[in-house]
């Protein structure tokens, strides 16, 4: 089975990368800018067809979520118009497409955890981009599998585990949201929940499943308690560790709104596709110590 996953530098690609080395009969490549440039729509079947894939996973996009709301016709650009051209991309070529979305196309106003067939109601630009793509994929690939996740970390790339650990290199105490709840997810998980999909689409010429699909870490937490487990972590691995106080949104103003509530339910994904995420916090664990030791791998920015 060869994967083609757009977007070379992303968590979601580097660890798909890292999870097929040693799987035999899995290739992964990653097709990214300026052969594969999102906003350049007129870039992405020549780049694609290039790869030669069995299957696409779309992974690339416009991930700043503050940013988005004074970039909107970037976001969109990249996150539905480019979104929808993978898409299409991949019905050229007869293979379907694997394309992640995200939580935030809820608004949080739910008690409990959310399934597939909730209203979408984004509270921003990401993601409302984010749900254009979505539409897109659908209408341009019948065979696609549209799975959301949510606050993804990972070794590889920028997230909120980097940011804690960075933070708490230079501080004693960080302030960290309370109110808003979710499900940290590791995308080293995400990259396994993707070949296991993958090679069921690839064994499975009948299979008749395809659409959305909601893909998160077991257990959940808000923000601060995903923090104080970080830099607990951290701290058992001998790397950096800081108070962490728990503030009210109010407290932390940000360009974007975030939903209060974004837990995802993944027990379609689980029924279909027989694959379960481990708990939140083991994985945070399993990417701590990912990381080499000490203060010198702490990214600068
Ligand atoms: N990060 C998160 O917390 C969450 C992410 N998701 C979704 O999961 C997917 C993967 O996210 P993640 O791996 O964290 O993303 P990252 O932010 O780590 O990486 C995004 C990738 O998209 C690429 N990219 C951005 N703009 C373009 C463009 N115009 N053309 C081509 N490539 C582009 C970037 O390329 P370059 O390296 O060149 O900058 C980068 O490789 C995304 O669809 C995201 O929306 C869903 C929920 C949570
Ligand atoms: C850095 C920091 C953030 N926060 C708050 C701000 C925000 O409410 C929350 C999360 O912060 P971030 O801005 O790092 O995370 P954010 O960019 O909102 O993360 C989101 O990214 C996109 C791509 C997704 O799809 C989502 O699933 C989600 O992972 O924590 C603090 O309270 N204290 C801090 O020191």
């Amino acid at each position: 089975m060869r994967l083609a996953v757009t977007g070379r530098e992303g968590q979601v690609a580097a660890s798909l990368v890292e999870a097929a080395r040693g799987r035999d009969g899995v290739e992964v490549v990653t097709v990214g800018r300026p052969a594969l440039d999102l906003a350049r729509p007129d870039t992405v079947l020549a780049a694609l067809e290039a790869a030669r894939p069995d299957i696409v996973v779309s992974a690339a996009a416009y991930t700043a979520v503050d940013q988005a709301e004074d970039e909107k016709d970037l976001a969109f650009a990249v996150n539905a118009t480019g979104a929808g051209k993978v898409a299409e991309a991949a019905a050229r070529l007869g293979v379907s497409v694997i394309h992640l979305s995200t939580d935030y196309v809820f608004d949080g106003t739910k008690d409990g955890a959310y399934v597939e067939t909730d209203p979408t109601a984004p509270l921003g630009v990401y993601g409302a981009s984010k749900l254009a793509g979505e539409e897109a994929v659908a209408a341009a690939n019948p065979r696609h599998l549209i799975l959301r996740t949510a606050w993804v970390y990972s070794p590889f790339g920028k997230n909120f585990v980097k940011t804690m650990l960075r933070l708490a290199s230079d501080r004693d105490e960080i302030s960290v949201v309370a109110d808003q709840w979710g499900n940290p997810t590791s995308a080293l998980d995400i990259a396994d929940a993707i070949l296991r999909a993958g090679a069921r689409l690839q064994a499975d010429r009948n299979f008749a499943a395809f659409g959305v699909y909601h893909l998160a870490g077991e257990g959940e937490t808000n923000w601060s308690g995903f923090a104080r487990h970080i830099l607990d972590a951290s701290r058992a691995f001998g790397g950096p560790h800081a108070k962490v106080r728990d503030i009210a949104t109010a407290d932390y103003p940000t360009k974007a709104r975030r939903p209060a509530n974004s837990r995802l339910s993944s027990a379609k994904f689980a029924g279909v596709f027989g694959w379960q995420a481990p708990h939140w916090r083991a994985s945070v664990e399993v990417v701590i110590g990912h990381l080499p030791i000490g203060m010198a791998w702490i990214p600068a920015e």
